[in-house]
C-alpha cells in the first residue's frame, strides 16, 4: 500500500496550559518531519477569547475539531479541576470515537496522543488499532511520581500529607506529602480516584513524551528510562514552548510591548499566575504593596479575586468585572510609569522574550517555567494548584533558578517579604547566582532542541517508528 503523508490526532484535556505545549509538539513534527496534525478538543461551553485567538492562529498544516460540548449540570459546585477534566474526555467518547473513525478513514493516523489526564481516550485507538501514546506536559518528577502513585497507594495507608518522611519518588528530590499535586491531597475524593486511574492506564501507551529534557531534570529523566516491564518508553523531547515570534496572541499585546520597550534593559519584573491562577483579594492588596515597597518596574496580569466576604462594596466591586478595581487606593497613580497593570491576558512569550525583562514572579506551571528557562529568566517561586507546588519545591531545592517567598501565619505572602524576595532577585548577590545559573539552563535548552541535540534526535526516532505505522496497514 501507498503511504500517505504521515498524519496524527492528538486529543487535548481542556485548559491553555494543555493546548499550547501540544500545539508546539504538532508544529515541531511538522517542520522537522512534515506531518500534519488534527487536534480533536472536547468543549463544555463556548471557548474562550484566548482559546479562540488561539486557534485561528494555527498553521495550515494543524487542523482542530470541536467535539460537541459536554453538560457538566449534575456536579457539585466544589467538584475538582482533575475531575470535571476527565470527565470531559468520558462524556464525549461517543463524539470522539466518530470524529476518530472518520480521520483515520480519510488520512490513516500513525498515533494517537493524549495528555496526562486523557488516557480514556485510548479506548478509541484501540479499537481502530491506532498506537496510543501520552503528552506528558508537566514535568519529569511528576511523571515519575504518575508512574510511582499505584505502588505508592497500595504502601501508604493514610493521607500522604500526613506522612512524617518525606517521599521518595524515582529519582526526584524528596518531598513532604503536603507538597504532592492537589488531587492527591484527599484520598477519598474523586479527583484523587480520576489521577490514579489515570496513572494506572499509562502502561497501556507505547510510548510517553514528557516536556523536559536531562538537563533540567537528570536524575528524574534518568530513572524514567530505566527500562522495567510495563513501562512505556519514556521520550523526554522538551522544551516545547510557545515562541515569542508567535502570532497567537489576543488584545492587549501592543500596550505590554510598546511598554517593555520604552523600559531600560533587563530592569522589569513580569508577574503572572497562568492560565487560571488567581489570588484572594486580601493577596492582592499585600502584591501590590510588595511591588510598590519593592521600587521596582514590573508588568503585571492582574484577575478579580477568588474568594467572596458578605461585605456588600464587595460584592458590588466582585460584579464589575474589572480586575484593576480591586488594587488599593492609589496604587496606579504611584506607581505609574514604574509599573503597568494588565487586566486577565498578556502576550507572556513574547514579555519573556523582550530585553526589557528581568525576572518573573509564576504561579510555577510547566509552561511559564519552561518559557521562563528558554528566555534566561529567573522567577520567583509562588505556587498556586495543580502540581505547582512539587515545581517549586524542584526549582527552589534542586535545580536553584528560583527564589521562593515565604507564606505568613495569616496565610498570606507579605508586603515586606515580597518586596525583599523581588529586590533580591532583581538587585542581590543571590540573584546574580541565579541568574547566572538560569543562562546555563538557557544555553542546555538551546543545545537539546539543536541540530544534533537529545531531544531533536528522540523526535526523530518518535517520527520514524511513527512513519512506519503509516505504511504497515
Ligand atoms: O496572560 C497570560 C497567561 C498565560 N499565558 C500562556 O498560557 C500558558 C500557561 O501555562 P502554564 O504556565 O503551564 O499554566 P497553567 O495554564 O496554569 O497550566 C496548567 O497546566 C500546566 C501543564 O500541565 C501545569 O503545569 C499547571 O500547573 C496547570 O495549572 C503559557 O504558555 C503562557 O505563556 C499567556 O500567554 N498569557
Amino acid at each position: 500500500m501507498e503511504a500517505t503523508p504521515p498524519h496524527i490526532a492528538i486529543l487535548p484535556s481542556p485548559g491553555m496550559g494543555h493546548l499550547i505545549p501540544l500545539v508546539e509538539f504538532a508544529k515541531r513534527l511538522h517542520h522537522h518531519h512534515h506531518f500534519s496534525t488534527t487536534l480533536i478538543i472536547p468543549t463544555d461551553g463556548p471557548l474562550s477569547a484566548a482559546q479562540n485567538t488561539f486557534l485561528s492562529a494555527l498553521p495550515s498544516a494543524i487542523d482542530y475539531i470541536l467535539l460537541p460540548p459536554v453538560s457538566f449540570d449534575d456536579l457539585p459546585a466544589d467538584v475538582k479541576i482533575e475531575t470535571r477534566i476527565s470527565l470531559s474526555i468520558t462524556r464525549s467518547l461517543p463524539s470522539l470515537h466518530d470524529a476518530v473513525k472518520s480521520l483515520h478513514e480519510s488520512k490513516n493516523l500513525s498515533a494517537f496522543v493524549v495528555d496526562l489526564f486523557g488516557t480514556d481516550g485510548f479506548e478509541v485507538a484501540f479499537q481502530h488499532k491506532i498506537p496510543p501514546y501520552v503528552f506528558f506536559c508537566s514535568t519529569a518528577m511528576a511523571l515519575s511520581l504518575f508512574l510511582y502513585l499505584p505502588k505508592l497507594d497500595e504502601t501508604v495507608s493514610c493521607e500522604y500529607r500526613d506522612v512524617t518522611e518525606k517521599l521518595r519518588i524515582p529519582g526526584c528530590i524528596p518531598i513532604h506529602g503536603k507538597d504532592l499535586l492537589d488531587p492527591v491531597q484527599d484520598r477519598k475524593n474523586d479527583a484523587y480516584k480520576w489521577v490514579l486511574h489515570h496513572t494506572n492506564k499509562y502502561k497501556l501507551a507505547e510510548g510517553i513524551l514528557v516536556n523536559s529534557f536531562k538537563e533540567l531534570e537528570p536524575s528524574a529523566i534518568e530513572a524514567l528510562q530505566v527500562k522495567e516491564n510495563g513501562k512505556p518508553i519514556v521520550y523526554p523531547i522538551g522544551p516545547l514552548v510557545l515562541m515569542g515570534s508567535s502570532k497567537s496572541e489576543v488584545d492587549g499585546s501592543c500596550v505590554c510591548l510598546k511598554w517593555l520597550d520604552e523600559q531600560p534593559s533587563a530592569s522589569v519584573l513580569y508577574v503572572s499566575f497562568g492560565s487560571g491562577g488567581t489570588l484572594s483579594h486580601d493577596q492582592i492588596i499585600e502584591l501590590a504593596l510588595g511591588l510598590e515597597m519593592s521600587e521596582q518596574r514590573f508588568l503585571w496580569v492582574v484577575r478579580c479575586p477568588n474568594s467572596t466576604t458578605s461585605n456588600a462594596t464587595f460584592f458590588n466591586i466582585q460584579n464589575s468585572d474589572d480586575p484593576l478595581a480591586y488594587l488599593p487606593q492609589g496604587f496606579l497613580e504611584r506607581t505609574r510609569g514604574r509599573g503597568l497593570v494588565v487586566p486577565l491576558w498578556a502576550p507572556q512569550a513574547k514579555i519573556l522574550a523582550h530585553e526589557s525583562l528581568s525576572a518573573f514572579l509564576t504561579h510555577c506551571g510547566w509552561n511559564s517555567i519552561l518559557e521562563s528557562i528558554v528566555n534566561g529568566v529567573p522567577m520567583i517561586a509562588w505556587p498556586l494548584y495543580a502540581e505547582q507546588r512539587m515545581n517549586a519545591v524542584m526549582l527552589h531545592e534542586d535545580v536553584k533558578v528560583a527564589l521562593r517567598p515565604q507564606v505568613g501565619e495569616n496565610g498570606l505572602v507579605g508586603r515586606v517579604e515580597i518586596a525583599n524576595v523581588v529586590k533580591c532577585l532583581m538587585e542581590g548577590e543571590e540573584g546574580k547566582s541565579i541568574r547566572s545559573r538560569m543562562r546555563d539552563l538557557k544555553d542546555a535548552a538551546a543545545k537539546v532542541l539543536g541540530e544534533n541535540g537529545s531531544s531533536t534526535k528522540l523526535l526523530a526516532e518518535l517520527a520514524t517508528k511513527w512513519k512506519s505505522n503509516n505504511t504497515s496497514i
